[in-house]
């Protein structure tokens, strides 16, 4: 384990620990997953190696299990303190980082861990693209092109969601965004009913609190940014695209049907102009910036395997 602060005190809030290290700190349990129940948690199809969900996902689970179970702990004392009995609010984590760098299939897979440790078995998930504007409101906005970037989301809505869930409210309901009509699905809802632990996915969940309003972010207990080398994040938006161009857009309901048709070449160069016009702009104007406010970080390399995680020690 080494520490990024030795030699220049004071630099960074981080402790940087290499993967073998990490690995090592994995508690001395059986892994609570089969091999076969990773397949449905993989984002499409790729390989979620069963030694990554050990070596990294498993003892990540197991640290956000203490932090819950801590916390859980001192809202009871400060209850008996306050002389009264509130029932426990739920521990809410944030995932954020680029567009195509991991997040749904990491939020995916921390709600299966989480949920088989003790005193953690109530996980919730919600996905911030819920809360993008529709597409109507959008197009009237001029915000088509900017999809994903701060100000295309109801960020008071999905403020006022979370605030209810963490407040202990019975059933939290939220809208539902469709990748294949690339737009919120008119009247579907998702529920929420007072989970041990609700995991927050999205590009922007770490985005600062702008002038004295609350952001979402003020509302986590830990929060967890995926990191990787710009360039790495280009080819999975690329790849993911290709496949879906061959799968979901084949679908005539599909926004991007147009699309299906495409030879690779052509396919490839559409991905790299979304790419370059809407996602990567976005990463590095509002998404990376956040990454320094998160409790964790992880770095992939290349092939989506994380070398390196940055725990926030101070
Ligand atoms: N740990 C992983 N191992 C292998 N492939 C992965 C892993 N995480 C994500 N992927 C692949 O990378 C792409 C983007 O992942 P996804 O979870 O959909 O990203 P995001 O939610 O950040 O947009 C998908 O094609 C997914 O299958
Ligand atoms: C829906 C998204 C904005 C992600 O939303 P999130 O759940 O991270 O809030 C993104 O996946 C997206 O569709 N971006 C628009 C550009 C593109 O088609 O890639």
């Amino acid at each position: 384990m080494s520490d990024p602060t030795n030699g220049s005190p004071g630099s960074t809030p981080f402790v940087e620990i290499e993967r073998a290290a990490w690995a090592d700190l994995a508690p001395a349990t059986q892994l609570p997953l089969a091999p076969d129940e990773l397949t449905g948690l993989r984002g499409l199809g790729d390989m979620l190696e069963i030694d990554e969900v050990s070596d990294v996902y498993l003892p990540l689970s197991r640290l956000i299990n203490l932090y819950a179970v801590g916390a859980q702990q001192l809202h009871a004392a400060t209850s008996a303190f306050l002389g009264e009995r509130s029932p426990t609010t739920p521990f809410v984590i944030g995932v954020a980082g680029s567009v195509a760098v991991g997040k749904s299939t990491i939020a995916r897979l921390l709600r299966v861990l989480l949920a088989r440790w003790e005193s953690t078995p109530r996980v919730a998930l919600l996905t911030t693209d819920g809360f993008l504007l529709p597409n109507a409101e959008l197009e009237r906005r001029g915000l088509m092109q900017r999809k994903g970037f701060p100000e295309s989301y109801d960020r008071r809505s999905l403020l006022r969601f979370v605030t209810q869930v963490k407040s202990g409210v019975a059933e939290v309901r939220a809208p539902v965004y469709s990748h294949l009509s690339y737009d919120i699905i008119p009247g579907a809802e998702a529920v929420v009913r007072r989970p041990d632990i609700l995991i927050v996915e999205g590009l922007n969940v770490l985005q600062p609190p702008m002038g004295n309003k609350l952001a979402v972010s003020d509302l986590f207990d830990f929060s967890i940014y995926v990191d990787a080398r710009t360039a790495d994040i280009a080819r999975w938006y690329e790849e993911r695209f290709l496949k879906l161009q061959r799968g979901a857009f084949t679908n005539p309901e599909s926004y991007f049907h147009r699309y299906a048709s495409l030879d690779e070449a052509a396919a490839r160069a559409t991905a790299a102009d979304i790419w370059q016009r809407i996602n990567l702009p976005n990463l590095t104007e509002n998404v990376r910036p956040t990454r320094s406010r998160a409790t964790l970080v992880l770095r992939k390399d290349p092939q989506h395997r994380v070398q390196k995680i940055l725990l926030r020690k101070i």
